[in-house]
């Protein structure tokens, strides 16, 4: 239950009257209204005391306040150097899983950026199912990918894995990523909360959209509104053939959720590359604002990932018919 108050100090009367274990802290929506979130019953002695402070009770609200379009309908926009986020724009980010060297972040991101893409991904941390896989260049990765995206005049995105890490990369990157399995590490979302930089966050594998909604509100908590979701898959009863399973759903339902960018990252759903392009285009046509595709230009040595990397070649098709795709919905 939400209850919408007209001031603060309306909202911390409110407050100061139930009897509850959480702490019910007051969020300012927009236009003199004052959002109080987890308020669990409210009984009718209280209600009757508070009615006059009351501007709104909202019933059945997942607990996103600031991520909710019932409370900023109109879309977010976010803008980096090289890139518009968000409503009617499209953006391709697009790059090799892992920082492998400066040459070869320097041609990827060549590659990429002629076919369209204006943000280069790349890891520098990496995420790994085994300690004993590659764990990325560290920020010998991070000054590489910095060079690339100077060089070509593109926006940098990479993975932030450690709450210690946070100002070190912050110090290179354009774009922060929360990665799958990091969605609900909150002393992250906490940290990156604080920052005035724009913060991909993907959907924990096994998240409900919900649980999503909630990763969004801890960064907008602290104060930094720049979140674009991204859907790259969920782990379904049947994922023999592909890694993940696309949820196409979850883009028109997170729009209309959200007012927050919502792009798709097919390279991790699918975890093959001949599936790649189909689950690119269907997040597309299904509303996706943008799209991460990872590449190489030798998958089969590629250090992380390289079984659903496309080719420079594959990601270019891709592009132009990502295109069309848009311009067939319009
Ligand atoms: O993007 C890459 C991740 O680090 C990768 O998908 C991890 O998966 P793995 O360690 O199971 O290969
Ligand atoms: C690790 C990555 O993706 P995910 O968190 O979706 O697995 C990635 O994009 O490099």
């Amino acid at each position: 239950m939400i209850i919408i108050a007209k001031t603060s100090q309306d909202a911390e009367k409110i407050a100061a009257q139930l009897d509850t274990k959480d702490p019910i802290k007051p969020v300012f929506v927009h236009s003199n209204r004052v959002a109080l979130a987890g308020v669990k019953k409210l009984p009718e002695d209280i209600l009757k005391n508070i009615s006059q402070d009351v501007v709104e009770i909202i019933t059945n609200h997942h607990s996103a306040i600031k991520s909710s379009r019932d409370f900023h309908p109109e879309d977010t926009i976010i803008t980096t150097k090289h890139s518009v986020i968000g409503g009617g724009n499209f953006v391709f980010m697009a790059g090799p899983d892992s920082i492998e060297s400066p040459e070869h972040v320097k041609e990827m991101g060549e590659d990429v950026k002629q076919a369209g893409a204006t943000i280069l991904r790349g890891g520098a941390f990496k995420p790994r199912t085994s300690p004993y896989s590659f764990q990325g260049n560290g920020e010998e990765g991070l000054k590489a990918h910095r060079a690339a995206a100077d060089a070509l005049g593109m926006d940098m995105v990479t993975e932030i894995l450690d709450t210690r890490d946070v100002d070190l990369v912050d110090s290179y990157t354009d774009i922060f990523q929360v990665g799958t399995r990091n969605m609900q590490n909150f002393a992250l979302l906490k940290a990156l909360g604080k920052k005035n930089k724009p913060v991909v966050l993907k959907r924990g594998m096994s998240a409900t959209i919900d649980d999503l909604l909630n990763a969004a509100e801890y960064i907008a908590a602290g104060g930094n509104d720049q979140i674009i979701l991204m859907e790259r898959g969920i782990r379904t009863y049947d994922n023999k053939y592909t890694r993940n399973t696309l949820d196409v759903s979850a883009i028109p339902v997170l729009q209309s959720l959200t007012h927050y960018p919502v792009v798709a990252d097919a390279s991790h759903a699918a975890g093959v590359s001949k599936f790649v392009e189909p689950l690119a285009l269907a997040a597309i046509a299904a509303g996706a604002q943008g799209l991460m595709t990872e590449i190489h230009d030798d998958p089969s040595h590629a250090f992380v990932d390289g079984a659903q990397a496309l080719t420079p070649a594959q990601f270019k098709q891709l592009t132009e018919k990502a295109n069309k795709v848009r311009e067939a919905i319009k």
